[in-house]
């Protein structure tokens, strides 16, 4: 059976990377507007209620315009924008952050990509939480660094024209930023944490970190019982992995860049009951396009991992 994708955003950043990952897929028949076609409303409107599947890869207002102007029951939706991670009536489509996620992405019509700043914070903390070795009202923190893809064309654009010269700026000074909310929601977890993200001259990639005072958590876990709730956590899963840091002494950004997995790292001090934890990912990768063909293939019934880079 062929499943009608339409790609609304199909130009953008997001959009080239799943119209890649589709290339060749038997599976689907992707739809794309071209031209003035692909911001025309009637154009739009009517791809948006042919196709099978939408995947919005918009600005969070003409994602929410998009979605608006399904007039059907059938078509299913996947969104890459953040304006549905928080919103009722949509499943949040991180599939290895429960374990009845991918059951409950399955059956949706309306599915939201996370955020690439918490698919790491997330992938780190939830299990930590589930398992009681971090309480709910913990007070959180997190350090990230991101390819500056992660800000889209215009972003690009300013990189690469060479009008930013910088190699690492920090933003989100107001500590306002849009992912609090989503990070807070799906952690399940009383206050959002203190989030500190930053760009790297580097085009895609990321570095999320979480900091851990093990010493003053109410357990006192050690660093083994937090590798060890991670690893159950993703046991099964051939995305999101922990691997064995004993060795390793540097973590590059680029570690996952290029792929659509992401991994996961605990580093510590026992001594001073200190721990480190690190995830790395690529923020086109499971970030935006990896986690949205993963989100489709569920959808449609598929092997989760059909056409990902792993
Ligand atoms: N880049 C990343 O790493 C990640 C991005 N996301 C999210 O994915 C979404 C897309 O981001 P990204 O691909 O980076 O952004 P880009 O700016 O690269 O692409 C957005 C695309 O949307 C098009 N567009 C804007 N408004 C409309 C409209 N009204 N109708 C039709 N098309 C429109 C733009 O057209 P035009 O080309 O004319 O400007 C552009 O091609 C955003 O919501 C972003 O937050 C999520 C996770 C990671
Ligand atoms: C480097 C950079 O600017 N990153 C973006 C987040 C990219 C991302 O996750 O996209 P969403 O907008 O879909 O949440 C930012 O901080 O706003």
């Amino acid at each position: 059976m062929t499943h009608s994708v339409f790609i609304d955003g199909a130009v953008g950043t997001t959009g080239l990377e799943i119209r890649e990952r589709l290339a060749g897929r038997t599976e689907f028949d992707v739809i794309t507007l071209g031209g003035d076609a692909r911001k025309d409303a009637a154009a739009r409107a009517q791809a948006l209620n042919d196709a099978d599947f939408v995947i919005l890869c918009l600005p969070d207002d003409a994602a929410r315009e998009a979605v608006a102007m399904i007039a059907n029951d059938r078509t299913r939706v996947i969104d890459a924008s953040s304006a549905h991670r928080v919103a009722e009536g949509w499943t949040y489509g991180f599939a290895e952050l429960e374990p009845a996620q991918a059951a409950a992405i399955a059956e949706s019509a309306r599915v939201s990509n996370p955020g690439c700043y918490p698919t790491g914070f997330l992938a780190l903390i939830r299990p930590l939480v589930r398992t009681g070795l971090v309480p709910h009202d913990w007070p959180l923190s997190v350090n990230a660094v991101s390819g500056y893809s992660g800000g889209g064309k215009a972003m690009i654009a300013d990189f690469e024209s060479g009008e930013e010269t910088t190699a690492h700026r920090a933003y989100g000074l107001d500590l306002s930023h849009k992912h609090l909310g989503e990070m807070q929601r799906h952690a399940r977890i009383e206050r959002a944490p203190i989030f500190q993200p930053a760009v790297a001259h580097t085009h895609r990639g990321m570095l999320v970190e979480v900091p851990l005072p093990l010493h003053a958590l109410p357990r006192k876990p050690s660093l083994a019982s937090i590798e060890t709730a991670l690893r159950d956590a993703y046991r099964d899963s051939p995305i999101v992995g922990l691997i064995d840091s004993e060795e390793t002494r540097l973590v590059r950004i680029e570690e996952d860049a290029g792929t659509d997995r992401m991994t996961l790292r605990v580093f510590g001090n026992a001594e001073l009951g200190q721990a480190r934890l690190i995830a790395t990912l690529d923020n086109l990768g499971k970030g935006a396009a990896g986690a949205a063909v993963q989100n489709l293939n569920i959808m449609a019934g598929i092997d989760a991992t059909a056409g990902l880079r792993l």
